[in-house]
């Protein structure tokens, strides 16, 4: 190991938050209430991987059938790498969103600093962008979201989560 190793995004974060999927279906729902007013949308565009849970709780309650994704890999676990678009939008739901994104919702789970939601704006610059939970850094991003959270909280999603035991929370106690 290196002599000063470097920390990892969520080392530095500090705060935990982490969220149920009870919790994460009743946040998902809040949001779909307050797009359903700024739509109608043609198309939902999931940023993947974690725009992909909440864009299938979104498109369930907004009836939208169609469904694209832009894939972008930011963090290696943790630790933020290279931003990578894997994959773009399809030519199909281009052509839905008149070229500039008009009439189509971009997905995500969360904005941090907002650097992957900056390459999907620059993709569709006219498209409804909304996530779940919002950093102050990202936040200017995003037309829609539920709560935000602040700079230095790492949030745990669901998908990365498991049962495990907790010690009580009083030294000694047991
Ligand atoms: O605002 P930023 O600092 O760019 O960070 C936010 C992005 O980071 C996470 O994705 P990640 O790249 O880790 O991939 P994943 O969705 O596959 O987990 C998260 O799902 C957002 O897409
Ligand atoms: O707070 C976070 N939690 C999970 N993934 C993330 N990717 C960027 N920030 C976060
Ligand atoms: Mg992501």
């Amino acid at each position: 190991m290196a002599d000063h190793p470097e920390l990892s995004a969520e080392e530095r974060a500090g705060k935990a938050f982490p969220v149920s999927w009870d919790q994460f279906h009743r946040d998902c729902r809040a949001l779909t209430w307050r797009l359903n007013s700024a739509g109608p949308f043609h198309a939902i565009i999931a940023i993947t991987r974690g725009g992909l849970v909440p864009a299938a709780i979104v498109a369930r309650e907004l009836g939208v059938r169609v469904i694209d994704t832009v894939c972008i890999a930011s963090y290696e676990h943790n630790k933020r790498g290279e931003l990578q678009v894997l994959k773009g939008l399809s030519a199909d739901a281009l052509k839905l969103g008149g070229g500039d994104g008009k009439g189509l919702l971009i997905i995500d789970d969360l904005v941090d600093t907002g650097k992957t939601a900056r390459i999907v704006r620059d993709m569709l610059p006219k498209a409804h962008f909304a996530t779940v939970y919002a950093k102050p850094m990202g936040r200017p991003l995003v037309d829609t979201y539920i709560t935000e959270v602040s700079q230095d909280t790492w949030i745990f999603f669901p998908w990365d989560l498991g049962l495990s035991f907790q010690p009580p929370m009083r030294e000694g106690a047991g």
